[in-house]
């Protein structure tokens, strides 16, 4: 397996998740599925909660600025069953969060609900974190080379934890010295790298990312963050043009940081 450099001034990896760390099939037939099905029992029951009234909040102040740029999700005609102002507010939030979902949205709304429903998940250890084979092994071995790992994701914090907490090699948080999320920034701006840069406190320069996806590939080079784009089964097909510009990895045990043993 061939070997792909990352520069000797690297301090630290900044990880994705979906499509880096764990395959694609975790997060699309088990973890939304886990939402689809547990959304309006979610809803019903921790409605009056301060968690749960904050998450409804942020998805209005979505759907608002989702009117003014005219993405506006399509409203339903409230059916029979539904009596009472509640539960027509829990199902005008269901329709919105469904949407969303099929839509692939990574707003920080629908990612800060996710996190919170996946919790009982873990926690009764009906789910567990799926993650390739190479990942612990190579953070393990960047770690002793005195590397810093970091995780950003378009999941929230909360969810990244849960996943990296009930995983399927155990407890391995630990191996993780932060999280980032969209509260930073989308992964497609460049500015989100500077940010996560500057709360390290370490130059772009420093940091390399590993990404399924070469839109936040891009973002980061243009910040001036070290890019490898990583190749798993499942992930999207890449054109000849970003096989050619990118550095490629299918496993993490590809990379050497030069000068480092
Ligand atoms: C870590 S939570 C589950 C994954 C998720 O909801 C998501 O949007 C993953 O996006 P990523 O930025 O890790 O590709
Ligand atoms: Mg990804």
């Amino acid at each position: 397996m061939a070997t792909v450099s990352i520069p000797a001034c690297t301090t630290a990896l900044l990880l994705d998740i979906e499509g880096t760390t764990t395959p694609i099939t975790f997060v699309k037939d088990i973890l939304f599925p886990y939402i689809q099905e547990h959304l309006e029992d979610y809803l019903s029951s921790h409605w009056e909660e301060d968690e749960c009234k904050q998450d409804v909040h942020l998805l209005k102040k979505q759907i608002e600025e989702d009117m003014k740029q005219n993405r506006a999700c399509p409203v339903h005609a409230v059916d029979q069953t539904v009596h009472t102002d509640e539960e027509k507010a829990i199902r005008e939030v269901m329709d919105n969060v469904l949407w969303q979902m099929a839509a692939d949205r990574k707003s920080t709304a629908l990612k800060q609900l996710q996190g919170h429903m996946w919790r009982a998940a873990y926690a009764s250890g009906r789910i567990k974190g799926e993650l390739y084979q190479d990942v612990v092994p190579s953070i393990k071995r960047w770690r002793e080379q005195g590397l810093k790992v970091y995780v950003y994701s378009s999941g929230s914090v909360e969810a990244q934890k849960l996943l990296f907490g009930y995983s399927v090699e155990g407890d391995v948080l630990d191996l993780l010295d932060g999280h980032f999320d969209t509260t930073i920034g989308a992964k497609v701006d460049a500015k989100s790298y500077e940010r996560i840069a500057e709360r390290i406190g370490c130059q772009p320069e420093e940091i390399t990312f590993l990404t399924d996806v070469t839109r936040e590939a891009k973002a980061a080079q243009e910040s001036g963050v070290n890019v490898a784009v990583v190749v798993r089964p499942g992930n999207m097909e890449l054109t000849d043009e970003e096989r050619a510009h990118y550095n490629l990895i299918t496993s993490f045990s590809q990379l050497e940081v030069t000068g480092r043993v």
